[in-house]
């Protein structure tokens, strides 16, 4: 099946190729026209009519952007091929006729063997991290910043590399451990999580390593410890930081020997874990300090993914409010347009789980019905973050108070971007530069 006309010999060979693969696949000239596509690609669409993709762009087909995802602030593996000729694979949210779905795009280019025509084949992989996969619980959201964040997963889930989660409180820390679990080789064995926080030095290591009978006062038999209940699973030590340095050499020792034993025991048990911690704290500062080791640290930080806060993705709100009201009620129940622009307004410094709970108890107040501004008390008393700056007295840089300006709008509207442009009195590719220039800014490590 193709899009070309009947003088192109070149889509031909393409469609015949694209034919023998069973993952949807389309063919693209430099300037992101598609050439031609698959069977498979065409079931996407309802209709399954080579006319509802004749002629269009990749951008408009799976974004609905009428320019190349890059000027958006998305990575473009089109641009990257074009750019050094090899091979790319990006995250992406594609739109398609049964909703967005996160997907794995690979493209790499292709010469026409006659002609030695250059074109470029694109392969969509489904995603395991999409919400809509049936096993997946769901990790919500379509912004740059979060989908860079479900790129790095991606990449690490299958290794047996250990990861190192930092974000503030409720930013999915523990959900992005499970993530990594569930789509690593390891998902059929245990995923024990260690919260470190509120645990006593004796404690803890009792906890992680078991113990053997009559090993302190109270220990009346031997008890396995999560170390060995994780075994050929996940541990996910959360609030990593709170650990006591005292158990923080212990730690260390197992991550470097693969062998612990249990308090009171005198016999090596070896480990077979995966170890995922996570922290809400500025560890390096800690480190600085001296209240975390050192060593401790780099080991731990092999792969860093930084979650990032809600206020740094506000574009996600409008679909996390709707994946959690999906989760809390049986029907679907209408927000009005104040109470939406509270929600869209408010910074959630308790950020996803403030959401949440926000969330929550209106579904209760409104009983079910349209949630109203009387249903969010902890809103109301918030101004807007914007009125909030002529008050207070906190100087801004010209830089930051932009891009805080940039944010409020991009939440607030729903135009597409060249109309905002016009009304915010810049160009398209000012408004596309300045909003790419932000999300480098904030881009994650690694
Ligand atoms: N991307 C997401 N999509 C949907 N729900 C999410 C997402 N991230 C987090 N949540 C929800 O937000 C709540 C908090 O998540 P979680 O407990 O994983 O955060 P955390 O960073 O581990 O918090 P803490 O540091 O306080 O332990 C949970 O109810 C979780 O289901």
């Amino acid at each position: 099946m193709s899009t070309e006309k009947q003088d192109k010999p070149l889509a031909i060979t393409i469609s015949s190729i694209l034919n023998a693969f069973s993952e949807p696949m389309i063919a693209l000239d430099s300037s992101y026209q598609v050439l031609a596509a698959n069977r498979s690609y065409m079931t996407l669409y309802p209709s399954g009519k080579v006319s509802d993709i004749a002629g269009k762009k990749c951008h408009e087909l799976s974004h609905g952007y009428s320019v190349p995802c890059d000027q958006m602030g998305e990575n473009c593996p089109l641009s990257a091929v074009l750019a050094d000729h090899g091979a790319h694979r990006v995250t992406h949210v594609h739109q398609s006729p049964t909703g967005p779905h996160v997907v794995e795009v690979e493209l790499w280019p292709g010469v026409d063997p006659v002609s030695q025509e250059v074109f470029y084949l694109e392969k969509i992989h489904p995603s395991p991290l999409d919400s809509r996969s049936a096993s997946h619980e769901g990790l919500v959201g379509h912004s740059p910043m979060f989908l860079q964040m479900l790129s790095l997963i991606h990449k690490v889930a299958s290794k047996n590399t250990l990861v190192f989660l930092e974000g503030e409180t409720g930013t999915g820390k523990e959900l992005v451990a499970h993530a990594i679990h569930q789509f690593s080789p390891r998902r059929e064995k245990p995923f024990v999580t260690v919260d470190c926080s509120g645990l006593t030095e004796t404690l803890i290591e009792s906890e992680l390593f078991g113990h053997e009978k009559g090993a302190f006062t109270g220990a009346q038999g031997k008890k396995i410890g999560l170390v060995e209940a994780a075994r050929g699973g996940t541990l996910f030590l959360d609030e990593v930081g709170e650990l006591p340095l005292s158990m923080q050499v212990k730690l260390l020792r197992l991550l470097e020997t693969n062998i612990f034993r249990r308090v009171g025991g005198v016999d090596p048990i070896k480990a077979d874990i995966r170890l995922i911690s996570a922290t809400h704290r500025n560890l390096r500062r800690m480190v600085e300090e001296g209240g975390f080791r050192k060593d401790l640290f780099y080991r731990l930080n092999i792969f860093p993914i930084r979650l990032p806060a809600l206020r740094d993705r506000k574009g996600d709100i409008p679909l996390l409010i709707e994946s959690v009201m999906k989760r809390f009620s049986d029907h679907p129940v209408l927000i009005d347009e104040d109470a939406r622009s509270l929600l869209l307004g408010h910074s959630y410094p308790g950020n996803i789980r403030e959401l949440r709970n926000i969330l929550e108890r209106a579904l209760i107040l409104s009983d079910g019905e349209t949630i109203t501004p009387d249903h969010l008390p902890d809103l109301q008393e918030s101004l807007p973050e914007i009125s909030s700056w002529e008050e207070s007295k906190q100087l801004l840089s010209l830089r930051e108070a932009e891009g805080r300006y940039l944010d409020w709008v991009l939440s607030r509207s729903e135009e597409p971007l060249s109309d905002l442009a016009l009304k915010l009195g810049v160009s398209p590719r000012t408004l596309y530069r300045k909003m790419d220039k932000k999300r480098k800014r904030g881009s994650h490590r690694v």
